[in-house]
């Protein structure tokens, strides 16, 4: 039996582990034909058997049949002429005949006793099932006239019978024998060239197939076959493959699809999310920015005082509050109007955020001209400096304003209050003590500090 060859032999030994033990379909196949082979020998050898015991009688009935016809006349003849020595040499020459077991001859003759002279085989057991054949014997002295002189009884040798039976069973036997085995053989044969080989390449093929090789199509080697259960099998597994092939192509398409649908929507969910984070962002930033001047609202102001009071207290670093407060611009929205005076503000703004160096300070527009700025880690000198800085940089601006008793142009005043290390002090009281200085400094003649260090304090 060949080895299968093909793209899945490697893989064989896994289906036949699956399996179990392997069971060739052609050795399957021979032990079921001699199986039937035997009972078939066993029929045929009794039929055969039976015929030849028959035949065997029918010879032997021939063959006393032909004695009968040789030795009538002479036994006939002995027994007229009353030859007995003639008539016994004759009855043992009969008995000689290997078919014949018994002779008896019955002398019946008109006016004599009968008589009989027989002669049997040694060993003989009896006629048995062999031939009996009787006949009447007669005598012709003269033409025409025809005297009944006897009987002859043949009986048949059944020994010879059987001795016959048992060479011919034998024959028989190793002949169905020897029929069945090399019938047996030839089924098997072919069996494995016509089907068993392929069978195997089928297993072996549809062992190796895989998504990577579908393509690969089963192809049986049997030149000059007619379209039969193989041949459908074989276009069976390729139609298969290439149906799985297709469905894979397909679900494989579908896949990239959906993940090109699924990256598509996440690009948009992460457009929509920045949009929306720049849009909350930018609420944020609107919901906590002053939008004239750019700077923090009140809101923002808040908390970052929250936030600042509590790392004062915590680190014991100080924190200043200046109250910034634009002089006389009432009389400046009067006379240069409301525009002039939201650009002026601006302007201010722009001036009190520029003078901040610290990262931490906090410029808010608290109110509609006055500014909040929160100084974290500055004491009174440092934060009194800083607003001298800032009073003094808002006059440089050089914003025009004639109507205002401080000076010809925009001025500030500034209140300065700074934390008190006692630990109950709160940013209510430290805007109040700031916006009392404020009042100080603004009775005091304003464009000019207040608060702890300052001159109108
Ligand atoms: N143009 C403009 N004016 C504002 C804005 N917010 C408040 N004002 C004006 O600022 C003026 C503030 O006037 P007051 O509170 O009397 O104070 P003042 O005139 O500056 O006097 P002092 O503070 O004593 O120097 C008011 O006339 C408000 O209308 C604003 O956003 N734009």
């Amino acid at each position: 039996m060949s080895a299968p060859s093909g793209a899945g032999s490697g893989a064989q030994p896994a289906v036949l582990e699956r399996s179990g033990r392997q069971r060739s379909l052609g050795w399957r196949l021979v032990w079921t034909t001699l199986a039937f082979c035997s009972l078939f020998i066993l029929a045929s050898v009794a039929t055969l058997t039976w015929l030849a015991w028959n035949t065997g009688l029918a010879r032997m009935d021939a063959e006393l049949a032909q004695i009968e016809q040789i030795y009538s006349g002479t036994l006939s003849k002995a027994i007229w002429e009353l030859d007995r020595e003639a008539l016994l040499a004759h009855v043992h020459s009969v008995r000689d005949v290997p078919a014949v077991g018994r002779i008896v001859v019955q002398v019946a003759l008109a006016n004599r006793p009968a008589e009989v002279f027989e002669s049997t085989r040694d060993g003989w057991a009896g006629p048995g099932r062999a031939p009996t054949r009787r006949l009447a014997l007669t005598y012709e002295p003269y033409p025409g006239a025809h005297e009944t002189v006897g009987t002859l009884v043949l009986q048949g040798n059944e020994q010879l019978l059987w001795q016959q039976l048992r060479r011919q069973l034998a024959t028989i036997v190793l002949a169905q024998l020897m029929q069945s085995l090399v019938l047996a053989g030839l089924i098997m044969l072919m069996f494995n060239r016509m089907v068993t080989v392929h069978v195997q390449r089928i297993a072996a093929h549809l062992a190796g197939v895989g998504p990577a090789n579908l393509g690969a199509q089963l192809h049986l080697d049997r030149a000059g076959h007619a379209q039969d259960e193989l041949t459908q099998l074989e276009s069976g597994v390729n139609h298969l493959q290439a149906n799985l092939a297709n469905h894979l192509e397909r679900q494989q398409r579908y896949e990239q699809e959906l993940a090109d649908h699924r990256d598509h929507l996440a690009r948009l969910v992460a457009e929509r999310t920045a949009e929306l984070q720049t849009a909350n962002a930018r609420l944020q930033s609107l919901a906590r920015t002053d939008p004239l001047t750019g700077l923090p609202n009140r809101r923002q102001f808040d908390e970052a005082k929250t936030v600042e009071m509590r790392r004062a207290l915590r680190t014991g670093q100080g924190l200043a509050l200046l109250i910034c407060d634009i002089d006389c611009f009432k009389d400046y929205n009067d006379h240069y109007g409301h525009a002039m005076g939201d650009r002026c503000l601006s302007a201010v703004a722009h001036t009190l955020q520029a003078r901040l160096a610290r990262a931490g300070d906090v410029a808010a527009r608290i109110g509609g001209e006055e500014f909040g700025v929160i100084l974290p880690g500055t004491d009174a000198t440092g934060a009194y400096l800083l607003a001298q800085r800032l009073v003094e940089a808002v006059a440089e601006c050089g914003i025009e304003h004639l109507y205002s008793p401080a000076a010809r142009v925009v001025t500030i005043s500034v209140g300065l209050a700074v934390l008190s290390p006692d630990a109950h002090d709160n940013f209510d009281a430290l805007f109040q003590r700031a916006d009392e200085a404020l009042y100080r400094a603004k009775t005091a003649g304003r464009n000019q500090v207040a608060g702890p260090l300052g001159s109108a304090a």
